[in-house]
């Protein structure tokens, strides 16, 4: 077979666009050279990139829009768009962070740029049960960029399972159940493995690209074929019909590039006029007179601007800060409003409260092969001529089991097993050498996806430039425990197969100090290791929780309206009233699109599902 290399890099333009450099979040010297050559070459591709197709940001607002959609991640791109269809509506979309980084294209750098600036480094404190060995501070990923989580995140694209979404209908969410969101699920999907994984759940004519990546390690397979002999079966396809086993993942890529919400939906209409988008903007607060949302407020380059809404303002400003907002606009519990001198507009005591995530606990193994970085000159010609290779892929993330732990609901596949290694990164100790003179280290991630536990979002500061202060609450329940240590123990069974016990892989977690009074690796073991070294899977959920008005907890109707305030609405991660038993993304795009589509009902303008 002939192969055929392309390293042209067609179709130039003008795009200034110039983010943190890979080579300086890598911040390797030894490494600088290597990383400069590969990102001037990924920088100029425009089918990994997409310089050129960039949105233009606005720098000065116009007096008043129709709609102001705050936060242009996962939802609130999708928001922003759909909304702008409407060629007679002004839309403006205020993202705190700058476009995407050059180096989120590149599924190789996935951990990367979770340690860029594009990102918060938010901190939870008060844990009483979690990350005990520092000092019950728990750190929450949050990316701060257009693309929001989908521009920094692992690419998984899974739903959870439809339980969930039937139990949201159950608790009196009308219109959220399994079949009624299914749609706006296929609304927002081109999934290019359609025939592997048929139209039954899946859509071909959304922007958000969909499939497999194009290569992955051999190590893979092997994972794989543990999986089988552990019983724990494989999967094709774990939104569909086989929602229980082992998989290859698909993923929010296109082509072995990242394709964010942003890329997905605001790219494609970049040179729509009544559609305005301003990067490094904080929205400070939403603008309430006589009740009713009429603008917010946002600081940008030292400058506080206002801006007027004259039909909406709707917040996707995430999980952490769209209650925060709330918050500082005088929306939220009485007593803490007043204990920081904010005037209360609407006594909601929900707001902030209920929130979570799926607790993980990270464990290491050892395999008997060398410890070799996966990122090489090889790799980058590779993936600069092809889009394949390590760096088109997440290496063995691509890998997960979802199973049942059977500890609240019989077959919820509510355990995840994901295995980490063969990234291609930064790879820092030089290239062609070995990462270490040791073995190849697996970690491996085991999650429990339908916890218990509930925190809380509250004001630290009446400055709205400080951050709120956060609690997740881990681990403050015993099915929450359970159901980890039934993940921990799920791992270890696939540790224990016979592919993996071929490759002499070996328990190599040290054993935590305060818990050696128990036996090394026994069940009491991992119930006490948990507190030391169980975190947050980056999936933080339900501040601003959607239900009915009988429901004292509810922040949102389910038509996203905040309760006691016209137009206003919540369209993120924050309004689900319990988290999916999977990675979030996908989720949050389908009620970015579930959202846009019952405001252009409710303003009297109808579109297609
Ligand atoms: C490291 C990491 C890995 C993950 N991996 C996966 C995965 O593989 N698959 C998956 O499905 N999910 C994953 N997730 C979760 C998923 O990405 C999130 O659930 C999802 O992005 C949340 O969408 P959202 O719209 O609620 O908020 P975000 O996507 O977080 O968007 C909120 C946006 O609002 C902006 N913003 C915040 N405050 C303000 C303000 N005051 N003014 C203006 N803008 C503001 C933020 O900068 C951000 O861009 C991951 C998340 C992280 C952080």
């Amino acid at each position: 077979m002939r192969m055929e290399y392309n390293y042209a890099l067609p179709e130039t333009c003008n795009a200034d666009y110039l983010g943190q450099s890979i080579a300086s979040i890598c911040n390797v010297t030894s490494y600088y050279f290597f990383l400069s050559i590969l990102e001037t070459f990924v920088r100029r591709k425009q089918r990994i990139a997409q310089t050129c197709e960039r949105i233009t940001p606005i720098h000065i607002p116009d007096a008043e829009y129709d709609f102001v959609v705050v936060g242009g991640g996962a939802a609130g791109s999708v928001v922003a768009a759909r909304l702008s269809e409407n060629p007679s509506w002004k839309v403006l979309l205020v993202e705190a962070g700058p476009d995407e980084l050059i180096a989120a294209s590149v599924p190789g750098f996935t951990y990367v740029v979770t340690k860029s600036s594009n990102e918060w480094g938010y901190q939870s404190t008060n844990e009483a049960y979690a990350c005990q060995g520092s000092n019950g501070s728990c750190s929450i990923t949050q990316a701060k960029t257009l693309g929001g989580g989908m521009s920094h995140n692992g690419f998984v694209y899974l739903r959870g399972s439809p339980y969930i979404f039937d139990q949201w209908a159950a608790m009196g969410n009308e219109g959220w159940s399994w079949e009624e969101v299914l749609p706006f699920f296929k609304k927002s999907e081109n999934n290019g493995d359609i025939d592997s994984v048929g139209r039954k759940y899946h859509g071909t004519n959304g922007p958000l690209f969909v499939e497999r990546f194009p290569s992955k390690p051999p190590f893979a397979n092997v994972i794989l074929e543990a999986a089988k002999e552990a019983g724990f079966g494989l999967s094709n396809d774990l939104n569909g019909d086989d929602p229980i086993g082992f998989t290859i993942l698909q993923t929010t890529s296109h082509r072995g590039a990242r394709r964010s919400s942003a890329a997905a939906y605001l790219r494609p209409i970049r040179h729509r006029k009544n559609l305005q988008i301003t990067l490094n903007s904080t929205c400070t607060r939403v603008i309430i007179e006589n009740r009713r949302a009429v603008g917010i407020e946002y600081y940008k380059d030292g400058k506080l601007y206002t801006v007027r809404a004259s039909r909406e303002v709707i917040l996707s400003a995430g999980a952490v800060r769209s209650p925060h907002l709330l918050l500082l606009s005088g929306v939220g519990p009485e007593e803490d409003l007043k204990s920081y001198g904010i005037e209360v507009i609407e006594n909601l005591p929900g707001v902030g409260c209920n929130f979570h995530d799926h607790p993980v606990f990270p464990i290491s193994f050892t395999i008997d092969e060398p410890d070799v970085y996966d990122n090489n000159w090889a790799a980058l010609a590779e993936y600069i001529a092809f889009q394949t290779g390590p760096l088109s892929n997440i290496g063995l993330a691509q890998v997960v089991g979802a199973l049942p732990s059977g500890i609240t609901t019989p077959n919820l596949p509510d355990n995840h097993i994901v295995a980490m290694a063969y990234a291609a990164g930064c790879a820092p100790g030089g290239i062609g050498l070995l990462s270490s003179d040791g073995k190849r280290e697996i970690e491996f991630w085991a999650g429990y996806e339908h916890p218990k536990c509930r925190g809380k979002i509250r004001l630290a500061s009446s400055d709205p430039l400080e951050y709120p202060s956060i609690t997740v609450n881990y681990l403050c329940h015993p099915d929450d425990i359970a159901g980890v240590v039934k993940a921990v123990e799920y791992t270890l069974q696939l540790a224990d197969a016979p592919a993996l016990k071929a490759y002499n892989m070996t328990l190599a977690t040290t054993p935590f100090e305060p818990c050696s009074t128990y036996t090394f690796a026994s069940r009491k073991y991992w119930e006490c290791a948990v507190h030391y070294n169980a975190t947050g899977e980056f999936h933080v959920a339900g501040s601003c929780k959607m239900g009915p008005s009988s429901d004292p907890l509810a922040v949102v109707d389910p038509r996203l309206r905040v309760y006691g305030i016209q137009g206003l609405r919540v369209a993120d991660a924050s309004i689900m009233p319990q988290v999916t038993t999977a990675n979030t993304a996908s989720v949050c795009v389908m009620i970015g699109e579930r959202a846009a589509h019952m405001i252009k009902q409710d303003w009297g303008y109808t579109d297609a599902v």
